[in-house]
């Protein structure tokens, strides 16, 4: 009897115990996905700022999805060679132009049970960060852990201390003089990109896909740059850095969705593994090339270089950078920079295919600057100053960084308002390039000629026009962008001519940049 009721007992405890832990558990998801967040908006509701009534447990994502289908669907109803608008906002992103209407330039939005800020107003925006120091900007964290596999905690997803450490490390390899260095590989890649062209139009096929081709290059240039690889010995790390960016843009469609990662549960466990892949394959560069003596080319790319700063830093008795932070940097130079690179240059041949006067000016500058040769002299690029009015307006017109995001690290005080610590901020520069209350009446059109006298392009707000991002944590690699740009366009531009296929149909969408749906098909004639 005694022994049944101590069973008994037992049994009973257990389940209590068991119990309470659910309750714990069920307490701590109930706390951090519904509580927290609820009080974080409240506090932001209490600044005066709305937004669209969110939905538990996907916040406004539900309608952001039924508004892209709508526009998707509308645009594939009306004729593929409409009109080739630049007026983009409200293609790209139909719900914040939609909300915008509604709920003015600062608004909140939720990604699952994630409130964000959403910022479209650029002296709001300088207000908020003028007297914060890069180092004290956060990045949110649902998008540090679904980002993980890209980016790691490279320079662009670290904070503090370790980010003031690592950009000051860093900066030295990006200096014009190590990035003049680099313009061979830049070169050897666009000339092989370039004679495929050749071959394929001298053979009465003139309609190539560039969008696809320019990435592809812009990939094998970035990878030289980054760790020293070429196409044929890096050919599987390329491929695996390709292929976890598709896998991870399909398994975060759920950002901020709690469990929104099981959701997708095969792209989500593929990014993984992908992601370990390429560290063990990145690792495997690193540990060969730290052991070796440098050679003289191994020097030249941003490894090399990272690995000589980190001797110096070395015998400085300076904490110098792991092989784990080595890998980190290496593949966030190679995702940050090579797209971001790539769709500059493409959105740049819709524009020149549509306005073949600015080719012929362009290609006239060319002759004038560089020469007819094949060779280009790398220090002569700064006075190619027609083709930087053209990067700049292409990069106002279709930022390939459409939106930066941050978290507050403390609260923040503009005029009378209080942002919170914590509070998750999205910032909207498609939206601030497309203002015309900022630009004037011919914001969407395609005008050079606007950065002639003003870096700004004659914005009138100072903050208006933010491609590379501002402040401290302005992008890094912005200086090898304007170089590799200007050779892969003055390359093709001294060899060929081009048109719009009516093939093209004019569909600019977000998959983490900004890019044409459905690719650049151009008819190319050899000069
Ligand atoms: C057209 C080309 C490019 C565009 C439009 C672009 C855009 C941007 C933007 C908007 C930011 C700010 C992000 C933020 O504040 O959250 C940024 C940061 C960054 N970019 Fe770029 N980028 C380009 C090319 C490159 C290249 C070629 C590299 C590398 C080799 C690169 C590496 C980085 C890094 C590491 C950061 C983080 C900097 C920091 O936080 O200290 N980018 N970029």
């Amino acid at each position: 009897m005694a022994l049944i009721s101590s069973l008994q007992l037992f049994t009973a405890l257990s389940l209590a115990m068991a119990a309470f832990l659910l309750l714990v558990m069920v307490g701590g998801l109930v706390f951090s996905w519904w509580v927290l967040p609820y009080l974080a908006y409240r506090k932001l509701k209490a600044n005066g700022f709305s937004g669209p009534k969110p939905n538990f447990p996907f916040g406004n994502l539900s309608d952001m999805k039924k508004q892209m289908v709508k526009k998707m669907n509308q645009s594939s109803t009306s004729s593929a060679l409409s009109i080739i608008s630049n007026d983009i906002h409200s293609t790209a992103f139909p719900y914040f132009a939609q909300w915008q209407k509604l709920h003015g330039k600062v608004l909140i939005y939720w990604l699952g049970t994630e409130p964000f800020l959403y910022i479209a107003d650029p002296e709001f925006l300088k207000q908020m960060f003028s007297d914060i120091k890069g180092k004290s900007w956060g990045k949110p964290n649902v998008f540090k852990n679904d980002r993980e596999p890209m980016f790691g905690n490279g320079l662009l997803m670290v904070e503090g201390e370790d980010w003031v450490r690592r950009r000051h490390v860093i900066t030295p390899a990006f200096s014009p003089a190590n990035l003049k260095a680099l313009a061979s590989f830049m070169v050897e890649s666009a000339t092989n990109m370039l004679d495929g062209w050749a071959a394929r139009i001298n053979s009465g096929h003139p309609e190539i896909d560039v969008e696809r081709e320019i990435i592809s290059t812009a990939g094998e240039i970035m990878a030289k740059t980054s760790f020293g690889i070429s196409y044929k010995n890096g050919r599987k790390v390329l491929e695996k850095l390709r292929e976890i960016q598709i896998t991870l843009f399909k398994s975060t469609r759920y950002v901020g969705v709690p469990f929104g990662k099981f959701l997708n549960p095969k792209e989500t466990i593929k990014a993984k593994a992908l992601g370990k892949e390429i560290d063990d394959l990145l690792r495997l560069i690193i540990t060969e090339r730290s052991n070796k003596p440098p050679s003289e080319k191994a020097e030249r790319d941003l490894l090399g270089l990272l690995l000589a700063e980190n001797k110096t830093v070395d015998s400085r008795k300076k904490r110098a950078f792991t092989t784990r932070e080595l890998v980190d940097e290496c593949k966030t130079f190679f995702f940050a920079g090579h797209e971001t690179t790539a769709l500059a240059l493409t959105w740049t041949l819709l524009q020149l295919a549509i306005h073949p006067e600015w080719q012929k000016q362009l290609r006239e500058e060319i002759k004038e600057v560089i020469g007819d040769g094949e060779i280009i002299d790398a220090t002569k690029l700064g006075r190619l100053k027609k083709m930087g009015w053209v990067m700049n307006e292409v990069l106002r017109l279709y930022p390939p960084g459409p939106n930066m995001q941050r978290q507050a690290r403390h609260d923040i005080q503009v005029d009378n308002l209080v942002i919170p610590n914590g509070t998750n901020m999205w910032i909207d520069i498609v939206s601030m390039h497309h203002d015309e209350s900022l630009w004037g009446k011919d914001v969407n059109e395609f005008k050079p000629e606007r950065f002639k006298e003003d870096i700004y392009g004659g914005c009138n707000h100072k903050v208006g026009f933010l491609p590379f991002g501002f402040g401290g944590r302005m992008c890094i690699g912005r200086n090898l962008t304007n170089i590799e740009y200007k050779i892969v366009l003055t390359l093709i531009l001294s060899k060929f001519s081009f048109t719009l296929s009516p093939n093209y149909s004019h569909a600019p969408s977000i998959m983490l940049s900004l890019r044409p749906t459905h690719g650049l098909p151009l008819i190319f004639k050899t000069l």
